[in-house]
């Protein structure tokens, strides 16, 4: 049973999919403070947070069976995500659940703003009657800066075409062709700043767009220009905003959202005449918070049964069709890192990942982690690596990590070899899949075998001479360990040679020891597939 803790307000219709499963346990505990939060997190194997939830470095340490957070929104900026990569814990999200929502938020505030439509209520239902006031100007023929254009951004700017707006935006990912198909000017954000009546922001908030709007920014901007924040605190200096709407070169501005959340009662914000405000309310419709809490609920369901899931934030995103063609190759992968870990001496310096055949003309990036999982699992524990963290403990210990693919087919099918370079030597093992049977290891180094990965296997680097199989059988005989298979492979008469023996008990130290001491045989591997 996975248990489940809901820790911010998330439509109960939304998590019925979570809910209804016969495997999840849901607990629903919205308000906790860090420490509550701590206190209680060990005992779940995934989180389900809005904004409102700080999963900070010392929850994600209390959280000992914790495997994913989803979070039921776009923003991860509450999320330590360095540190759930660390410990292996999948974060996720509902991106495109809220879009549509937001931005039509931000079009109720950039109206309000241009229509004085909070003040003029308040004074109204105090019982003014105050039309001059509140003198307000169109948004037809103006100017709209959008700054990100990404989802909100671009659905913003289809709206203010429809208002008559003229769009210039910026976004260092919007090709040239997209944003003249919706009609939108790209040019440089110092541009935007000049020119611009309004300008809204929708990026996420990171270090490049910390304040991205500030006293610079203002001092160049348009008398009488207005902005408007639906997405991070932070991206528009607060203060400087202050400034700037005191020497009058903005007119007013309207914010969603804080640089600290909730601000404090007495935040300059709340008085200022030319300042309208709303509670982080932009995702805040039923319909929005149904769909991000449906797709969060499916994607944790999973994520948890280890099936694919889409928007990973803390993972590479898999087209379908790619994730589909690599789907059976990612154990294969781990057992190949998993066995070379386990007959490799030294370091870990250098890991690739070769494949050939149907393999050549994909991208396989994706079997990185896997790989990484099975060679990095055996030296730092099981518990530690997981597919999320296993790139970034490599990088951490100063592992190279290379990949490449060949039409070429040196055995049966599609291959995949992986090799390792220590500080001591280097080694690689081959495998494929094969229809209807599985994954099998097909070469250790040059020498072909034929194996599941399962059980016991012993390895057995020997010169070839007569006489050693027999020593090999006695010793394991001797000591109760039972040979299921054996395949024995030579580079040439005399040579070097190897034994492969699949048997099923692990070997006693002893006898390993004493098979060392055989003259002939120059080195003795178990590999264990627990
Ligand atoms: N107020 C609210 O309740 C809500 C706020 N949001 C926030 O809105 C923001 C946008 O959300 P989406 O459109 O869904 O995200 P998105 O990821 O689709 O779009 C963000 C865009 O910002 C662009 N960007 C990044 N750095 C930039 C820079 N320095 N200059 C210009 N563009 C830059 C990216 O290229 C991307 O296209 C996020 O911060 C999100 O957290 C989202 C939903 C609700
Ligand atoms: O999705 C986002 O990024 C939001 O900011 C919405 O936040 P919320 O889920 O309303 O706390």
């Amino acid at each position: 049973m996975y248990k489940i803790l809901v820790s911010d307000p998330i439509s109960d219709y939304g998590l019925q999919q979570l809910t209804c499963a016969a495997d999840m346990a849901v607990t629903k505990k919205t308000g906790l403070s860090e420490e509550e939060l701590i206190s209680i997190i060990g005992a779940y194997d995934g989180l389900l947070v809005r904004s409102h939830t700080k999963v900070t470095p010392a929850v994600l340490e209390a959280a000992a069976r914790l495997k994913v957070i989803g979070r039921a929104g776009v923003g991860v900026d509450n999320i330590d995500l360095d540190a759930a990569t660390t410990r292996g814990v999948v974060v996720l999200n509902a991106p495109n659940g809220n879009t549509v929502t937001t931005c039509e938020h931000t079009f109720a505030m950039m109206m309000a703003l241009a229509r004085h439509i909070p003040q003029a209520y308040s004074t109204t239902v105090a019982g003014a009657w105050d039309r001059k006031s509140f003198l307000g100007v169109e948004l037809r023929g103006k100017i709209l800066g959008v700054l990100g254009l990404g989802r909100i951004g671009v659905e913003v700017a289809k709206r203010a075409a429809a208002f008559g707006m003229i769009i210039v935006g910026f976004d260092p990912f919007l090709p040239e062709e997209k944003a003249d198909e919706l009609g939108i000017r790209l040019m440089a954000s110092d541009e935007i700043m000049r020119i611009a009546d309004f300008i809204t922001v929708h990026t996420p908030l990171t270090s490049d767009t910390h304040h991205m709007i500030a006293k610079p920014q203002f001092s160049v901007m348009k008398r009488g220009m207005r902005v408007i924040n639906c997405a991070r605190g932070g991206i528009i200096d607060e203060a400087a905003l202050l400034e700037a709407l005191d020497e009058g070169i903005v007119a007013g501005a309207a914010f969603d959202v804080f640089e600290k959340e909730p601000p404090e009662p007495s935040h300059p914000f709340f008085t200022h005449p030319n300042i309208i405000v709303t509670p982080h309310l932009g995702a805040s419709t039923i319909e929005a918070q149904e769909n991000v809490a449906v797709a969060v609920s499916k994607q944790v369901i999973h994520c948890l049964h280890n099936e694919p899931f889409q928007h990973a934030v803390n993972m590479p995103a898999i087209p379908a069709e790619l994730r589909n063609k690599l789907q059976p190759y990612y154990g294969l992968c781990e057992q190949l890192g998993k066995s070379l870990a386990q007959m490799t001496d030294g370091a870990v310096r250098e890991v690739s990942i070769e494949c050939s055949g149907g393999l050549a003309d994909i991208d396989i990036a994706p079997l990185v982690p896997y790989a990484l999982k099975g060679i990095l699992s055996h030296h730092l524990g099981p518990e530690q690596i997981n597919v999320v963290n296993a790139l970034y403990r490599a990088k951490e210990r100063g592992i190279q990590v290379k990949t490449s693919t060949s039409f070429m087919i040196q055995g049966m099918t599609d291959e995949i070899t992986i090799r390792l370079k220590t500080t001591m030597e280097e080694r690689w093992v081959t495998g494929t899949v094969l229809a209807g049977v599985g994954e099998r290891l097909i070469r250790i180094g040059p020498y072909p075998v034929e194996l599941k990965a399962e059980g016991y296997i012993l390895l057995i680097s020997q010169l070839d001479q007569p006489g050693i199989i027999g020593r090999v059988g006695m010793l394991l005989g001797e000591s109760g360990v039972n040979i299921a298979t054996m395949q024995v492979g030579r580079t040439e008469i005399g040579g070097s040679a190897v034994m492969i023996l699949k048997v099923d008990k692990r070997v006693p130290g002893q006898v390993i020891d004493a098979l060392s001491a055989v003259p002939a045989i120059k080195r003795v591997r178990e590999i264990s597939f627990d």
